[in-house]
């Protein structure tokens, strides 16, 4: 490998050389110098590498805490880009949609493929804003491990806490990278506390920071004690260069930091892994630090894949510190894809097994369509069989994301990440089978294991990959389309988008006939709008933003409705008799109305008599009595539902729904508001000025913490009163406080705020 080193360098070409094993027979450590060729590589080069070398891997973290640079870092290094990205030019390979490079913030996953090490890395850069929570839980759940990036001079923050909830519910292992070192803020210590307090995770730091601030010159690897610099002035500053060096006891000044960072990490590993500790307690009892630096690395990894803890890096990606390591950590810690338990798709065997995780239209080439590949092998011109949409699909061809470019492939096997065009059906969240004989096969084997599953419709249903939960929209507008002649042309786009995008909705005003965007943040509504305008080439007019409240009641009634009505020769007749009742049972931002039949009538009503009466309540349940907002926290319980011969099922629903709507009334509406969880960090000068400016929002504070010179304030505040936050909070804080917000829950008006929005609504305030 040296050999094959210098050579590289006498030619002028250089290649990349492996840091891991730099030690000569004699046992001496050698200083070794660590360079990447010059030539970009084309992922034509290697199209399908064996699983056990494959890497789906997400970014995620905080806003603003470096996933775009620390990516282009990435592809810089593993040899596929000329030029160093730089998101405060505009100019990144991930960031690729024209608002992202205006605004500087990454608004879809985009997903990237690339080699390192003869490794495949399939990363999926994922957004940090709270209004894009959906499209990280959507890359999250194709993945098998992520990187959380942290700005080390702020520690866990926020959104943070939100990612990682979302990669925990996936089960995702994860390696943590501490960047922005050379910040003059930025804490290691500070930071790994917040990641044992904030997130309740286990960190196992596994490097030392060499200087600090602007003196951050590179680290010490806690496993293999080498000492890795990156000298700015001598050596190239893109980082492709660094110094790889042992440890030395003489020389150092980090040695003694570095031996009791590495011994405590050798304790905290055996404690996590029964194997390691057999072996310490064995042939390495006399001197634990005599472990080899291999055995104590696949200990780290058994403890990462089991999510009993985290690895810990550092680096600054901007100054080009720290991010080889951290790919080599990405190869090292985190799994392949066939060693993630995807339960659903052994039924499958060798056959294909795929879910969409996005969708993106592209002008020329139509909609295209990410999937991940679980199990079997996709190819360009055949056909493929949609679960979801219970069709038949042909896909033209078959890409690999390398960003913007797309590189066409003839085949693509279970474990990776593919770009196909021509599934025009295809949604977002489906599942991709190789045929409809496939997916029966799989139902067939699933149901031979599982007896107890008798009807075949439930067999299909637990062979569909569960889909991404999607929350319910908080704030809604029209939309209308320069004139009426362009009208289809806005439903085509809103379609479009739709497919992508699942927390969009689009519905129409049943009073105005207007059509109506409901999403999860005024930014949210925002891009919309803005794409909709480039992409479709469409001015709409956007209404003003409104909340999306809720309704509920206060009290059980018990209510009965008959409707008798004859239509042309036919008469229809049904009574029914019910119960409404307030009902707790609501997770933040999901709708929670439930009905059930008292038990002695349950087995005496046909199937398609429920579906009509559930359908009936249903419907009743869209709008509530007080405003017409959604109906939320309302138990229904049918006593009796009687049917004379002749009537149709739609009289059947109409009915229920006129019942249900009128016990509602009599129970006493209430309309619920959404309240939002507020984080804002703001330097001490602002703090007073926020607080003012949050009371007069109605907000809560509920604590407020200190973060080095910043003070980060915890509050909950009505989505009512946050309209225009951010601009108002530049405004105030002279661009100094950084914010997130989050839906808590949904929370009952006061009568005198409930009375306001009456009037407000009915025009008269
Ligand atoms: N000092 C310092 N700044 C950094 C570092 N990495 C990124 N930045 C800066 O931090 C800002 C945000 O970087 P991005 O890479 O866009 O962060 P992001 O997490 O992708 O942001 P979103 O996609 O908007 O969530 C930019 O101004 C970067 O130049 C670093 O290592 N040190």
């Amino acid at each position: 490998m040296l050999l094959g080193m210098r050579f590289s360098i006498l030619r002028g070409c250089v290649r990349h050389c492996r840091c891991s094993s730099p030690q000569t027979q004699s046992g001496q450590w050698k200083r070794n110098y660590s360079f990447l060729k010059d030539d970009v590589k084309s992922p034509r080069s290697v199209v399908n590498p064996d699983i056990s070398k494959i890497r789906n891997i997400g970014i995620m973290a905080h806003i603003d805490a470096g996933k775009t640079t620390t990516t282009e870092r990435m592809l810089y290094y593993s040899g596929y880009t000329r030029a160093l990205g730089d998101v405060d030019d505009g100019d990144t390979v991930t960031d690729y949609m024209a608002q992202e490079r205006e605004r500087g913030i990454t608004i879809q996953s985009a997903a990237v493929t690339f080699d390192w090490k003869e490794h495949r890395i399939n990363l999926i850069d994922t957004p940090g804003h709270v209004d894009f929570t959906l499209e990280v839980e959507r890359a999250l759940r194709v993945l098998d491990g992520a990187v959380a990036v942290f700005d080390a001079s702020a520690g866990v923050e926020a959104q943070t806490m939100t990612v990682w909830r979302q990669a925990e519910k996936h089960k995702i292992p994860c390696v943590c990278f501490l960047n922005k070192m050379d910040k003059p803020g930025a804490s290691m210590s500070y930071s790994v506390e917040s990641i044992k307090t904030k997130l309740k995770a286990n960190p196992m730091i596994l490097q030392i920071p060499i200087g600090s601030g602007k003196g951050f010159v590179g680290l010490v690897d806690l496993i293999t004690k080498q000492r890795m610099t990156w000298w700015g002035k001598s050596w190239a500053e893109d980082g492709r260069a660094f110094e790889t060096r042992a440890l030395q006891s003489t020389d150092d000044p980090e040695f003694l930091e570095a031996n009791k960072a590495r011994a405590t990490l050798i304790e905290q590993v055996a404690d996590l892994d029964d194997e390691f500790t057999e072996l310490l307690l064995g042939e390495y009892s006399d001197n634990f630090d005599s472990v080899p630096a291999g055995k104590l690395q696949e200990a780290v990894r058994r403890v990462t894949l089991s999510r009993k803890g985290v690895p810990v890096l550092c680096g600054s990606s901007l100054k080009n510190k720290g991010v080889q390591p951290l790919l080599d950590a990405i190869t090292s810690y985190l799994p392949a894809p066939d060693e993630r338990n995807h339960d659903l798709v052994r039924w499958y065997k060798d056959d294909l097994c795929a879910l969409a995780f996005k969708v993106v239209h592209d002008k020329q080439r139509g909609p295209m369509v990410f999937l991940r590949i679980y199990s079997g092998s996709m190819k360009p011109q055949s056909a493929v069989y949609n679960i979801n949409r219970n069709g038949t699909e042909r896909m033209s061809r078959l890409l690999l994301p390398f960003a913007d470019q797309h590189v066409e492939i003839p085949s693509l096997s279970a474990g990776n990440i593919a770009l196909t065009v021509g599934l025009r059906q295809t949604v977002t969240g489906d599942t991709i089978v190789s045929s409809k004989a496939s997916a029966a096969a799989a139902a067939r084997r699933a149901h031979d294991k599982a007896e107890e599953k008798r009807a075949s419709g439930q067999e299909m249903n637990s062979l569909v990959l569960a889909g991404v939960e999607v929350p319910e929209p908080v704030f809604f507008c029209s939309i209308e389309p320069p004139s009426m002649a362009k009208q289809a042309d806005l439903e085509h786009a809103l379609k479009c988008l739709q497919r992508e995008d699942p927390s969009l909705k689009v519905r129409t005003d049943p009073d105005s006939g207007q059509t109506v965007l409901c999403g999860m943040g005024e930014l949210h509504i925002e891009i919309l709008h803005d794409r909709i305008r480039r992409e479709y080439n469409l001015e709409t007019h956007l209404g003003p933003l409104q909340v999306a409240y809720r309704e509920t009641i206060i009290r059980s009634v018990t209510t009965a409705d008959t409707l008798d009505r004859t239509l042309g020769e036919k008469r229809h007749v049904v009574t029914v008799e019910l119960t409404v009742n307030p009902w707790e049972a609501s997770a933040p931002g999901m709708s929670s109305c439930h009905m059930t039949y008292e038990e002695e009538i349950e087995g005496q009503i046909s199937a398609d008599i429920k579906e009509a009466v559930e359908s009936g309540v249903q419907s009743a349940y869209l709008q509530g009595p007080v405003l017409g907002y959604p109906v939320q926290g309302v138990l229904i319980v049918i006593h009796s539902v009687g049917v004379e011969p002749g009537t149709s099922l739609a009289m059947v629903s109409a009915c229920v729904s006129r019942c249900v709507l009128k016990g509602l009334k009599q129970a006493g509406g209430q309309v619920l508001e959404p309240v939002m969880s507020l984080e804002v960090t703001v330097d001490e000068e602002y703090l007073s000025s926020v607080l003012g400016d949050l009371a007069q929002r109605r907000g809560t504070v509920r604590d407020i913490q200190s973060r080095h010179d910043s003070k980060v304030l915890l509050a909950t505040v009505p989505l009512a009163d946050m309209m225009g936050y951010s601009t108002a909070l530049r405004t105030l804080t002279s661009g100094n406080a950084t914010f997130s917000l989050e839906l808590a829950c949904y929370e009952p008006m006061n009568p005198q705020d409930q009375n306001a929005l009456l009037n407000k609504m009915a025009g008269l305030a």
